[in-house]
Protein backbone atom coordinates (compact mmCIF):
# COMPACT_ATOMS: atom_id res chain seq x y z
CA UNK A 1 0.00 0.00 0.00
CA UNK A 2 1.32 3.86 -1.04
CA UNK A 3 2.54 5.23 2.18
CA UNK A 4 0.04 7.96 3.55
CA UNK A 5 1.59 11.32 2.63
CA UNK A 6 -1.10 13.69 3.38
CA UNK A 7 -0.17 15.68 6.67
CA UNK A 8 -3.63 17.30 8.43
CA UNK A 9 -2.61 19.91 10.49
CA UNK A 10 -3.81 23.25 10.26
CA UNK A 11 -1.46 24.15 7.56
CA UNK A 12 -2.22 21.13 5.65
CA UNK A 13 -3.13 23.16 2.23
CA UNK A 14 -6.20 22.58 -0.05
CA UNK A 15 -3.87 21.35 -2.88
CA UNK A 16 -2.06 18.81 -0.59
CA UNK A 17 -5.58 17.47 0.47
CA UNK A 18 -7.25 16.88 -3.17
CA UNK A 19 -4.14 15.24 -3.43
CA UNK A 20 -4.45 13.35 -0.88
CA UNK A 21 -8.90 12.73 -1.38
CA UNK A 22 -9.17 12.97 -4.86
CA UNK A 23 -6.28 12.70 -7.19
CA UNK A 24 -4.75 9.67 -5.20
CA UNK A 25 -8.40 7.97 -4.77
CA UNK A 26 -8.22 7.85 -0.42
CA UNK A 27 -11.97 9.71 -0.38
CA UNK A 28 -12.65 10.92 2.37
CA UNK A 29 -13.36 7.59 3.79
CA UNK A 30 -8.89 7.41 3.30
CA UNK A 31 -8.59 10.53 5.78
CA UNK A 32 -11.05 9.13 7.89
CA UNK A 33 -9.29 5.77 8.39
CA UNK A 34 -5.87 7.85 9.41
CA UNK A 35 -8.06 7.90 12.84
CA UNK A 36 -8.10 12.14 12.41
CA UNK A 37 -8.73 13.48 15.70
CA UNK A 38 -9.57 17.16 14.23
CA UNK A 39 -11.81 17.83 11.16
CA UNK A 40 -9.59 19.09 8.25
CA UNK A 41 -10.24 23.30 8.27
CA UNK A 42 -11.59 22.66 4.33
CA UNK A 43 -14.64 20.62 5.83
CA UNK A 44 -15.36 23.16 8.09
CA UNK A 45 -18.92 24.87 7.40
CA UNK A 46 -19.69 28.26 7.67
CA UNK A 47 -21.75 28.31 11.05
CA UNK A 48 -25.44 28.32 9.23
CA UNK A 49 -24.97 25.19 7.65
CA UNK A 50 -23.22 22.72 10.27
CA UNK A 51 -24.93 19.66 11.63
CA UNK A 52 -24.78 21.31 15.02
CA UNK A 53 -27.22 24.22 13.50
CA UNK A 54 -30.08 21.80 12.51
CA UNK A 55 -33.40 22.61 14.25
CA UNK A 56 -35.31 19.52 14.55
CA UNK A 57 -39.23 19.40 14.60
CA UNK A 58 -39.80 16.22 16.28
CA UNK A 59 -43.05 16.32 15.83
CA UNK A 60 -43.39 16.12 12.21
CA UNK A 61 -42.88 13.27 10.20
CA UNK A 62 -42.88 12.45 6.24
CA UNK A 63 -45.95 10.30 5.22
CA UNK A 64 -45.11 6.37 4.77
CA UNK A 65 -47.55 4.78 2.44
CA UNK A 66 -48.25 1.16 1.75
CA UNK A 67 -47.89 0.51 -2.06
CA UNK A 68 -49.35 -3.09 -2.29
CA UNK A 69 -53.11 -1.99 -3.61
CA UNK A 70 -50.73 1.11 -5.71
CA UNK A 71 -54.22 1.18 -8.24
CA UNK A 72 -56.09 1.80 -4.93
CA UNK A 73 -57.75 5.72 -5.42
CA UNK A 74 -57.35 6.72 -2.04
CA UNK A 75 -53.42 5.32 -1.87
CA UNK A 76 -53.08 7.20 -5.06
CA UNK A 77 -54.82 10.39 -3.56
CA UNK A 78 -52.18 9.78 -0.41
CA UNK A 79 -48.89 9.58 -2.93
CA UNK A 80 -49.69 12.70 -4.36
CA UNK A 81 -50.83 14.67 -1.60
CA UNK A 82 -47.61 13.77 -0.40
CA UNK A 83 -46.57 15.04 -3.41
CA UNK A 84 -47.91 18.05 -3.06
CA UNK A 85 -47.62 19.02 0.30
CA UNK A 86 -44.18 17.24 1.76
CA UNK A 87 -42.37 16.47 -1.57
CA UNK A 88 -41.20 13.19 0.04
CA UNK A 89 -42.96 9.79 1.38
CA UNK A 90 -41.60 6.33 2.49
CA UNK A 91 -42.84 3.51 0.61
CA UNK A 92 -43.14 0.23 1.96
CA UNK A 93 -44.21 -3.27 0.64
CA UNK A 94 -43.08 -1.56 -3.18
CA UNK A 95 -42.23 -5.32 -4.84
CA UNK A 96 -38.58 -4.43 -5.04
CA UNK A 97 -37.03 -7.19 -3.10
CA UNK A 98 -35.32 -7.16 0.20
CA UNK A 99 -32.32 -9.19 -0.91
CA UNK A 100 -31.95 -6.45 -3.99
CA UNK A 101 -31.57 -3.65 -1.37
CA UNK A 102 -29.40 -5.80 0.89
CA UNK A 103 -27.13 -6.66 -2.10
CA UNK A 104 -26.99 -3.19 -3.17
CA UNK A 105 -25.77 -1.93 0.19
CA UNK A 106 -23.16 -4.81 0.26
CA UNK A 107 -22.00 -4.01 -2.98
CA UNK A 108 -21.34 -0.64 -2.41
CA UNK A 109 -19.36 -1.52 0.69
CA UNK A 110 -17.35 -3.89 -1.36
CA UNK A 111 -16.55 -1.32 -4.17
CA UNK A 112 -15.32 1.24 -1.29
CA UNK A 113 -13.40 -1.43 0.64
CA UNK A 114 -11.06 -1.83 -2.76
CA UNK A 115 -7.67 -0.14 -2.61
CA UNK A 116 -7.53 3.68 -3.32
CA UNK A 117 -5.52 2.58 -6.72
CA UNK A 118 -8.26 0.40 -7.93
CA UNK A 119 -10.84 3.37 -6.55
CA UNK A 120 -9.02 5.74 -8.85
CA UNK A 121 -9.84 3.81 -12.43
CA UNK A 122 -13.13 5.56 -11.90
CA UNK A 123 -11.86 9.20 -11.27
CA UNK A 124 -13.43 11.82 -13.36
CA UNK A 125 -9.65 12.32 -14.98
CA UNK A 126 -9.09 8.78 -15.51
CA UNK A 127 -12.56 7.08 -15.73
CA UNK A 128 -12.81 4.78 -19.44
CA UNK A 129 -16.53 6.77 -19.60
CA UNK A 130 -18.20 10.10 -18.90
CA UNK A 131 -20.92 7.71 -17.38
CA UNK A 132 -18.72 6.11 -14.64
CA UNK A 133 -17.43 8.64 -11.95
CA UNK A 134 -16.06 8.19 -8.52
CA UNK A 135 -15.74 11.29 -6.72
CA UNK A 136 -15.86 13.09 -3.07
CA UNK A 137 -17.63 15.91 -1.68
CA UNK A 138 -20.39 17.34 -4.44
CA UNK A 139 -18.45 20.21 -6.70
CA UNK A 140 -14.91 20.23 -5.28
CA UNK A 141 -13.82 23.52 -7.78
CA UNK A 142 -16.61 25.53 -6.76
CA UNK A 143 -17.01 24.72 -2.88
CA UNK A 144 -15.72 26.89 -0.43
CA UNK A 145 -16.11 24.21 2.27
CA UNK A 146 -16.00 20.77 1.47
CA UNK A 147 -18.62 17.87 2.43
CA UNK A 148 -17.97 14.67 4.10
CA UNK A 149 -18.68 11.83 1.22
CA UNK A 150 -17.24 9.97 -1.48
CA UNK A 151 -19.95 8.82 -4.54
CA UNK A 152 -19.76 6.73 -7.28
CA UNK A 153 -21.83 7.80 -9.71
CA UNK A 154 -23.18 5.33 -12.81
CA UNK A 155 -25.51 7.21 -15.62
CA UNK A 156 -27.30 4.09 -17.17
CA UNK A 157 -27.07 3.87 -21.18
CA UNK A 158 -27.53 0.13 -21.66
CA UNK A 159 -26.65 -2.74 -20.11
CA UNK A 160 -24.01 -3.71 -22.49
CA UNK A 161 -22.32 0.04 -21.73
CA UNK A 162 -22.75 -1.27 -17.80
CA UNK A 163 -21.21 -4.16 -18.26
CA UNK A 164 -17.94 -2.79 -20.11
CA UNK A 165 -17.47 0.20 -17.61
CA UNK A 166 -19.08 -0.04 -14.44
CA UNK A 167 -17.21 -0.81 -11.13
CA UNK A 168 -17.53 -4.74 -11.48
CA UNK A 169 -17.36 -4.73 -7.47
CA UNK A 170 -20.63 -3.25 -7.51
CA UNK A 171 -22.45 -3.70 -11.09
CA UNK A 172 -24.28 -6.58 -11.34
CA UNK A 173 -26.07 -5.44 -7.53
CA UNK A 174 -26.47 -2.01 -9.11
CA UNK A 175 -28.01 -2.79 -12.24
CA UNK A 176 -30.43 -5.52 -10.78
CA UNK A 177 -31.93 -2.84 -8.08
CA UNK A 178 -32.03 -0.32 -10.94
CA UNK A 179 -34.16 -2.96 -13.01
CA UNK A 180 -35.97 -4.30 -10.04
CA UNK A 181 -37.50 -0.98 -8.98
CA UNK A 182 -38.70 0.01 -12.58
CA UNK A 183 -42.11 -1.23 -11.73
CA UNK A 184 -42.41 0.98 -8.64
CA UNK A 185 -41.11 3.70 -10.47
CA UNK A 186 -43.81 3.29 -13.07
CA UNK A 187 -46.82 2.82 -10.81
CA UNK A 188 -45.90 6.23 -8.91
CA UNK A 189 -45.52 8.42 -12.20
CA UNK A 190 -48.77 6.40 -13.63
CA UNK A 191 -50.45 7.71 -10.33
CA UNK A 192 -48.76 11.31 -10.19
CA UNK A 193 -49.48 11.71 -13.56
CA UNK A 194 -52.96 11.20 -13.23
CA UNK A 195 -53.11 13.76 -10.44
CA UNK A 196 -52.17 16.43 -13.22
CA UNK A 197 -54.43 14.96 -15.32
CA UNK A 198 -52.16 12.82 -17.54
CA UNK A 199 -53.99 9.84 -18.12
CA UNK A 200 -51.41 7.69 -19.61
CA UNK A 201 -47.35 7.27 -19.58
CA UNK A 202 -47.08 6.33 -23.62
CA UNK A 203 -43.97 6.70 -25.69
CA UNK A 204 -43.68 10.58 -25.53
CA UNK A 205 -43.94 11.46 -22.03
CA UNK A 206 -42.25 8.33 -20.71
CA UNK A 207 -39.00 9.61 -21.97
CA UNK A 208 -39.71 13.17 -20.74
CA UNK A 209 -40.31 11.49 -16.97
CA UNK A 210 -37.82 8.57 -16.66
CA UNK A 211 -35.96 8.30 -20.06
CA UNK A 212 -32.79 8.64 -18.40
CA UNK A 213 -31.50 7.10 -14.95
CA UNK A 214 -28.55 7.70 -12.89
CA UNK A 215 -27.32 5.23 -9.75
CA UNK A 216 -25.63 7.07 -6.98
CA UNK A 217 -23.65 4.26 -4.35
CA UNK A 218 -23.04 7.39 -1.66
CA UNK A 219 -20.74 6.47 1.28
CA UNK A 220 -20.01 8.42 4.23
CA UNK A 221 -17.51 7.87 6.57
CA UNK A 222 -16.98 8.62 10.10
CA UNK A 223 -16.43 12.10 11.14
CA UNK A 224 -14.47 13.66 13.71
CA UNK A 225 -16.09 17.37 14.54
CA UNK A 226 -18.98 15.88 12.57
CA UNK A 227 -20.86 18.88 14.05
CA UNK A 228 -19.23 21.33 12.71
CA UNK A 229 -19.45 19.96 8.83
CA UNK A 230 -22.39 18.66 6.56
CA UNK A 231 -22.16 14.91 4.55
CA UNK A 232 -24.83 16.68 1.98
CA UNK A 233 -25.48 20.65 2.38
CA UNK A 234 -28.96 21.58 1.43
CA UNK A 235 -30.06 20.59 -1.85
CA UNK A 236 -33.43 19.88 -4.05
CA UNK A 237 -32.45 16.47 -6.70
CA UNK A 238 -32.62 17.61 -10.60
CA UNK A 239 -34.48 14.50 -11.10
CA UNK A 240 -38.19 13.72 -11.79
CA UNK A 241 -38.26 11.44 -8.71
CA UNK A 242 -35.65 9.97 -6.83
CA UNK A 243 -35.91 6.15 -4.80
CA UNK A 244 -33.09 6.20 -2.33
CA UNK A 245 -32.40 3.56 -0.13
CA UNK A 246 -30.63 4.47 3.01
CA UNK A 247 -29.15 1.96 5.65
CA UNK A 248 -29.93 1.96 9.33
CA UNK A 249 -27.98 5.27 10.70
CA UNK A 250 -30.17 8.03 9.72
CA UNK A 251 -29.16 11.61 9.32
CA UNK A 252 -31.06 12.55 5.82
CA UNK A 253 -33.25 15.66 7.19
CA UNK A 254 -35.86 17.58 5.04
CA UNK A 255 -37.20 21.17 4.77
CA UNK A 256 -40.29 21.19 7.16
CA UNK A 257 -43.22 22.47 5.31
CA UNK A 258 -43.64 26.68 5.53
CA UNK A 259 -40.68 26.19 8.25
CA UNK A 260 -37.00 26.56 8.70
CA UNK A 261 -37.15 23.74 11.04
CA UNK A 262 -36.12 20.31 9.69
CA UNK A 263 -37.65 16.87 9.74
CA UNK A 264 -35.36 13.52 10.42
CA UNK A 265 -36.21 10.71 7.87
CA UNK A 266 -36.12 7.73 9.90
CA UNK A 267 -34.54 4.44 8.94
CA UNK A 268 -37.29 1.85 8.04
CA UNK A 269 -35.91 -1.67 7.47
CA UNK A 270 -37.14 -2.28 3.89
CA UNK A 271 -38.61 0.68 2.95
CA UNK A 272 -37.32 3.27 0.19
CA UNK A 273 -37.31 7.13 0.68
CA UNK A 274 -39.28 8.28 -2.39
CA UNK A 275 -38.61 12.45 -3.26
CA UNK A 276 -40.11 14.84 -6.14
CA UNK A 277 -37.46 16.35 -8.05
CA UNK A 278 -36.80 19.62 -9.67
CA UNK A 279 -37.94 18.38 -13.40
CA UNK A 280 -41.73 17.34 -11.91
CA UNK A 281 -41.82 20.27 -9.90
CA UNK A 282 -41.33 22.36 -13.48
CA UNK A 283 -43.76 19.80 -15.14
CA UNK A 284 -46.33 20.28 -12.96
CA UNK A 285 -45.91 24.27 -12.56
CA UNK A 286 -45.24 23.92 -8.91
CA UNK A 287 -47.34 21.50 -7.83
CA UNK A 288 -45.35 18.66 -7.06
CA UNK A 289 -42.88 19.93 -4.60
CA UNK A 290 -38.90 19.38 -5.06
CA UNK A 291 -38.01 20.03 -1.75
CA UNK A 292 -34.67 20.75 0.20
CA UNK A 293 -32.86 18.35 1.72
CA UNK A 294 -29.59 17.67 3.61
CA UNK A 295 -27.34 14.89 5.19
CA UNK A 296 -25.39 15.30 8.84
CA UNK A 297 -22.11 14.28 9.09
CA UNK A 298 -21.75 11.30 12.11
CA UNK A 299 -19.53 10.95 14.62
CA UNK A 300 -19.35 7.46 15.17
CA UNK A 301 -21.11 5.30 12.37
CA UNK A 302 -20.44 4.86 8.59
CA UNK A 303 -23.67 5.72 6.57
CA UNK A 304 -24.40 4.31 2.94
CA UNK A 305 -27.34 5.26 0.59
CA UNK A 306 -28.06 4.53 -3.27
CA UNK A 307 -30.29 6.88 -4.84
CA UNK A 308 -31.98 6.16 -8.26
CA UNK A 309 -32.19 9.65 -10.15
CA UNK A 310 -35.01 8.84 -12.48
CA UNK A 311 -34.69 12.10 -14.69
CA UNK A 312 -35.92 13.20 -18.40
CA UNK A 313 -33.25 12.65 -21.03
CA UNK A 314 -30.51 15.44 -21.66
CA UNK A 315 -31.73 16.27 -24.77
CA UNK A 316 -35.27 16.50 -23.57
CA UNK A 317 -36.77 20.45 -23.04
CA UNK A 318 -38.81 20.08 -19.91
CA UNK A 319 -41.73 22.75 -18.98
CA UNK A 320 -44.96 22.98 -17.30
CA UNK A 321 -47.33 20.05 -19.12
CA UNK A 322 -50.07 21.28 -21.18
CA UNK A 323 -52.16 18.98 -19.36
CA UNK A 324 -51.21 21.45 -16.16
CA UNK A 325 -51.89 24.81 -18.17
CA UNK A 326 -55.01 23.52 -20.01
CA UNK A 327 -56.97 25.31 -17.55
CA UNK A 328 -55.41 28.91 -18.00
CA UNK A 329 -53.17 28.35 -15.30
CA UNK A 330 -50.29 30.66 -15.96
CA UNK A 331 -46.39 28.95 -16.48
CA UNK A 332 -43.90 29.53 -13.58
CA UNK A 333 -40.98 27.93 -15.46
CA UNK A 334 -39.22 28.30 -18.83
CA UNK A 335 -39.22 25.45 -20.72
CA UNK A 336 -35.10 24.60 -20.26
CA UNK A 337 -32.96 22.20 -22.21
CA UNK A 338 -32.57 19.35 -19.49
CA UNK A 339 -28.84 18.75 -19.98
CA UNK A 340 -28.30 22.55 -19.49
CA UNK A 341 -30.42 22.63 -16.17
CA UNK A 342 -28.05 19.87 -15.00
CA UNK A 343 -25.11 21.18 -16.40
CA UNK A 344 -25.93 24.54 -14.33
CA UNK A 345 -26.49 22.36 -10.73
CA UNK A 346 -23.10 20.20 -11.26
CA UNK A 347 -21.36 23.82 -11.78
CA UNK A 348 -22.12 25.55 -8.55
CA UNK A 349 -21.60 24.08 -4.72
CA UNK A 350 -24.60 22.44 -3.11
CA UNK A 351 -26.97 25.58 -2.23
CA UNK A 352 -30.72 25.10 -1.53
CA UNK A 353 -32.94 25.36 -4.21
CA UNK A 354 -31.22 28.02 -6.31
CA UNK A 355 -30.76 25.80 -9.51
CA UNK A 356 -35.15 25.73 -10.26
CA UNK A 357 -34.99 29.41 -9.20
CA UNK A 358 -32.63 29.70 -12.23
CA UNK A 359 -35.81 27.96 -13.98
CA UNK A 360 -38.03 30.63 -12.81
CA UNK A 361 -40.25 33.20 -15.39
C1 LIG B 1 -26.16 15.25 -3.81
O1 LIG B 1 -24.90 14.94 -4.26
C2 LIG B 1 -24.81 14.49 -5.53
C3 LIG B 1 -25.87 14.43 -6.39
C4 LIG B 1 -25.68 14.00 -7.69
C5 LIG B 1 -26.76 13.92 -8.64
C6 LIG B 1 -27.98 14.35 -8.35
C7 LIG B 1 -29.06 14.26 -9.32
O2 LIG B 1 -30.13 14.78 -9.11
S1 LIG B 1 -28.64 13.39 -10.70
C8 LIG B 1 -29.80 13.58 -11.90
C9 LIG B 1 -28.99 14.24 -12.91
N1 LIG B 1 -29.48 13.97 -14.21
C10 LIG B 1 -28.73 13.30 -15.09
O3 LIG B 1 -27.59 12.93 -14.87
C11 LIG B 1 -29.35 13.04 -16.40
C12 LIG B 1 -28.99 14.04 -17.37
N2 LIG B 1 -27.54 14.03 -17.68
C13 LIG B 1 -27.00 15.00 -18.39
O4 LIG B 1 -27.68 15.92 -18.79
C14 LIG B 1 -25.52 14.92 -18.69
O5 LIG B 1 -25.09 13.61 -18.58
C15 LIG B 1 -24.68 15.81 -17.76
C16 LIG B 1 -24.80 15.37 -16.31
C17 LIG B 1 -25.09 17.30 -17.90
C18 LIG B 1 -23.23 15.70 -18.18
O6 LIG B 1 -23.12 16.25 -19.44
P1 LIG B 1 -21.81 16.23 -20.30
O7 LIG B 1 -22.04 16.97 -21.54
O8 LIG B 1 -21.40 14.81 -20.47
O9 LIG B 1 -20.84 17.13 -19.47
P2 LIG B 1 -19.66 16.87 -18.47
O10 LIG B 1 -18.57 17.80 -18.94
O11 LIG B 1 -19.32 15.46 -18.27
O12 LIG B 1 -20.27 17.40 -17.11
C19 LIG B 1 -20.70 18.73 -16.97
C20 LIG B 1 -20.29 19.19 -15.57
O13 LIG B 1 -21.01 18.44 -14.60
C21 LIG B 1 -20.09 17.73 -13.74
N3 LIG B 1 -20.59 16.38 -13.53
C22 LIG B 1 -20.96 15.52 -14.50
N4 LIG B 1 -21.40 14.38 -13.94
C23 LIG B 1 -21.29 14.54 -12.60
C24 LIG B 1 -21.60 13.70 -11.48
N5 LIG B 1 -22.10 12.50 -11.62
N6 LIG B 1 -21.38 14.17 -10.25
C25 LIG B 1 -20.87 15.40 -10.06
N7 LIG B 1 -20.57 16.26 -11.08
C26 LIG B 1 -20.78 15.81 -12.32
C27 LIG B 1 -18.78 17.72 -14.45
O14 LIG B 1 -17.75 17.77 -13.50
C28 LIG B 1 -18.82 18.94 -15.32
O15 LIG B 1 -18.30 20.04 -14.64
P3 LIG B 1 -16.84 20.62 -15.01
O16 LIG B 1 -16.62 21.66 -13.97
O17 LIG B 1 -15.92 19.46 -14.89
O18 LIG B 1 -16.96 21.13 -16.40
C29 LIG B 1 -24.41 13.62 -8.09
C30 LIG B 1 -23.35 13.68 -7.21
C31 LIG B 1 -23.55 14.12 -5.93
O19 LIG B 1 -22.51 14.24 -5.04
O1 LIG C 1 -27.91 9.93 1.54
C1 LIG C 1 -29.02 10.38 1.59
O2 LIG C 1 -29.84 10.05 2.46
C2 LIG C 1 -29.49 11.43 0.60
C3 LIG C 1 -28.63 11.54 -0.60
C4 LIG C 1 -29.00 12.68 -1.50
O3 LIG C 1 -29.75 13.54 -1.12
C5 LIG C 1 -28.50 12.70 -2.88
O4 LIG C 1 -27.61 11.89 -3.23
O5 LIG C 1 -28.98 13.54 -3.67
FE1 LIG D 1 -30.58 14.59 -2.84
Amino acid sequence: MAPVTVATTPNTTRSDLTEFVMLKGNGVKGLSEMGLKSLPVQYIQPLEERTCMIQVVPQESIPIIDMSNWDDPKVGDAICEAAQKWGFFQIINHGVPLQVLENVKDATYRFYELPAEQKLKYTKENSPSKDVRYGSSFSPEAEKALEWKDYLSLFFVSEAEAVATWPPACRDEALEYMKRSETVIKQLLTVLMKGLNVEEIDETNESLLMGSKRINLNYYPVCPSHDLTVAIGRHSDVSTLTILLQDQTGGLYVRAVDSQGWIHVPPISGALVINIGDALQIMSNGRYKSIEHRVTANGSKVRVSVPIFVNPRPIDVIGPLPQVLAGGEKAMYKNVLYSDYVRYFFKKAHDGKATIEHAKI
